[in-house]
């Protein structure tokens, strides 16, 4: 059983904005899912129609197996959640909050390995929230999501607002639930982040997923230049030609002892350079894969797009809105 599908389901607000388009969402259970797009594109609105927070248009959603409108109550004991902007109260400290959210689950969590698993000294557990920098107030939800080892991590934009060692360590945690079964679903703008810990992604633009697959699944899938530089002792004139003659290269550019091949798939990276390496004395190479930037933009069209006019400068990949696997 998946543990998020959703089936057509779809969000207007008013006559004019259409923020979640038709969506025919598949997470699976155990997998760390990255959900993408830029500002604008629908993630929120996805996120909060799972949690109940916003009703539907149309179509539906379930969760764990539950009906997402129907079984909220249900879904909610078994989930951990991150919204955007977590929500705290300024009077009460962090270690309330912690203990606020253990009472309800029924959980039996001590709130100061809590504090400590997150990057919060006990000292910030007795302050009141409503004096905590962006980056805790962040930390406080991230562990108050953590409560009662949940089977689903819900998180928007969990590294918002976090310093690098902070996101470094939510990255840690996310792959330590990860392994012990968790499944995580994030929404994040920061394309490193989601490069060095989704197994898969989904790409939303102007209210539409685009594309799901697994990163390397959507490199190969698009029509991307593969690039690749050599630096070379001497460059033969004849390697040259004949790299520029092959149908399968791009471009060729040469710049003093470095010669830069633009190839039209990530194979033809080898073939270029076994015709280097047969006239020329080779001394490094430095391989590029399509940057995630690449493969966002060419997905998004790298443009904002308005929600409710679902096709303007959106993307037309191939393969679009098909899952492509590895
Ligand atoms: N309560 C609302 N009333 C009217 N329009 C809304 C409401 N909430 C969201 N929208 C609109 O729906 C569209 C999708 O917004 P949403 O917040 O889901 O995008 P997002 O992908 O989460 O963006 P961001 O990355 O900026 O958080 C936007 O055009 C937004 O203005």
């Amino acid at each position: 059983m998946p543990a998020i599908e959703t089936s057509a389901l779809t969000k207007r607000y008013g006559d004019d904005v259409l923020a979640v388009d038709d969506l025919e969402l598949v997470v699976e259970d155990g997998e760390i899912f990255g959900f993408l797009g830029p500002n604008g594109a629908g993630k929120s609105t996805t996120i909060n129609m799972l949690l109940d927070f916003v009703r539907p248009t149309t179509g539906r959603a379930t969760v764990l197996g539950h009906d997402a409108q129907e079984e909220a109550d249900v879904i909610r004991e078994r989930i951990g959640v991150l919204p955007e902007g977590a929500t705290l109260y300024d009077r009460l400290t962090g270690r309330e909050h912690l203990e606020w959210v253990i009472d309800t689950k029924g959980a039996d969590e001590d709130p100061d390995a809590l504090l400590e698993r997150v990057g919060l000294e006990p000292e910030d557990g007795d302050r009141s929230a409503g004096g905590y920098s962006k980056g805790m107030q962040q930390r406080l939800g991230f562990a108050m999501a953590l409560v009662g080892d949940p089977d689903l991590l819900i998180l928007d934009e969990p590294s918002s607002g976090l310093d690098p060692t902070g996101m470094q360590g939510m990255r840690e945690i996310i792959a330590a639930e990860a392994d012990r079964g968790t499944t995580v679903f994030f929404s994040s703008h920061i394309l490193g982040e989601v490069e060095a810990i989704c197994d898969r992604v989904g790409i939303m633009n102007a209210g539409r997923l685009v594309a799901t697959g697994t990163l390397d699944a959507l490199r190969a899938d698009l029509d991307l230049d593969a690039s690749i530089t050599l630096e070379v002792e001497r460059v033969p004139d004849a390697l040259i030609g004949d790299l520029e003659a092959r149908e399968d290269v791009r471009s060729v550019t040469v710049d003093d002892s470095r010669i830069t091949v633009s190839c039209a798939a990530t194979p033809v990276k080898y073939d270029v350079v076994t015709a280097a390496g047969e006239v020329a004395d080779v001394r490094d190479i430095v391989s590029e894969d399509t940057s995630l930037e690449q493969l966002f933009n060419t997905y998004t069209n790298s443009e904002r797009t308005a929600a409710g006019d679902a096709d303007a400068g959106r993307a037309e990949p191939p393969d679009a809105v098909e899952e492509v696997s590895a």
